[in-house]
């Protein structure tokens, strides 16, 4: 369980990110958080991943106040090109935070080789990054993540720089591991249509100090297919919600208005990364 209370962040410059934000998601949950560019979403992340410390209220993450990146964290960035190691291959990429899981080198290799193969890169496993396309090393990316096996998975506008068909399987393969590990996942993107076809919910952020605007709950069946999906008249309707909403409108009269919050984010495998490398 992730329980964010009254949480502020003014940054050192007197710059107020973010604003009172509430937010609770139980264990296995898939929160999708949209909100206006420039509004507090990676800065929400970061606080909750540990990164930053907020200037007021609190993270709570399991029953332990956040106050250093907690273990079962990770993330994913977008900006794939700075977050693998140029000089390590895909599958130590992937391995490497696994140092911080104790297992020898045999057991993280077997698990890396695991988690690429699950996104469809075993084969690319000797490779280095430079070597991968954008949305292969994406792919990486996520694989580290999962191998991971985190509890909580952050991922700020992972699909933000792969093109529209990669962004497709990309989203799919979230859902499989979403729903093959029932892992927490928050995911922060500029998407309306993506964040309703992931999301079990859909937190939507105000502008820049931001807090909650509302809390959109996603009446689709677990299983999504990207045609048949985004063809349901509930996808429909409640993209427009979260599209008025994102909009400055009021969105609908069955969308909870959940007052003053916040969102945005960065940092997880990040730790693994850095401080295992
Ligand atoms: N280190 C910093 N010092 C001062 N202000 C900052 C700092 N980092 C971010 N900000 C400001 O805080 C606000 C929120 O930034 P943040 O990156 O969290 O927004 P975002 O919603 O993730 O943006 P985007 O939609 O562009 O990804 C912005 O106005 C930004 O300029």
């Amino acid at each position: 369980m992730l329980e964010i209370a009254a949480l502020s962040h003014t940054y050192p410059d007197g710059h107020v990110a973010i604003r009172g934000i509430d937010l609770t998601v139980p264990d296995g949950q898939l929160v999708s958080i949209v909100g206006p560019s420039g509004c507090g979403k990676s800065t929400l992340l970061r606080c909750i991943a540990g990164l930053i410390r907020p200037t007021g209220g609190k993270v709570v993450l399991n029953g332990q106040p956040v106050t250093g990146v907690p273990e079962g964290l990770a993330v994913v960035f977008q900006d794939y090109s700075r977050s693998l190691f140029p000089w390590l291959t895909v599958r130590d990429n992937v391995a490497l935070p696994l140092r911080r899981r104790g297992k020898s080198k045999a057991e993280r290799r077997e698990a890396a080789m695991a988690a690429l193969e699950s996104v469809g890169l075993a084969g690319a496993a000797r490779k280095y990054p430079w070597q991968l396309s954008g949305g292969m090393q994406q792919r990486v990316s996520i694989a580290r993540a999962l191998a991971y096996q985190p509890s909580l998975l952050l991922m700020d506008e992972p699909f933000g720089s792969v093109d529209a068909q990669t962004r497709e399987d990309l989203e799919d393969l979230v859902l499989q591991v979403h729903r093959a590990e029932k892992m927490t996942i928050l995911l922060v993107t500029h998407d309306i249509d993506e964040s309703v076809y992931v999301g079990d919910r859909v937190v939507v952020l105000g502008p820049s100090p931001t807090g909650v605007v509302a809390d959109v709950p996603v009446p689709l069946p677990s299983e999504r297919d990207q045609i048949e999906t985004r063809a349901l008249p509930e996808f429909i309707g409640t993209r427009a919600k979260v599209g008025r909403l994102v909009r400055g409108g009021h969105g609908g009269a069955d969308v909870t208005n959940a007052g003053p919050a916040t969102p945005d984010p960065r940092a997880a495998d990040v730790r693994a990364a850095c401080s295992d490398g």
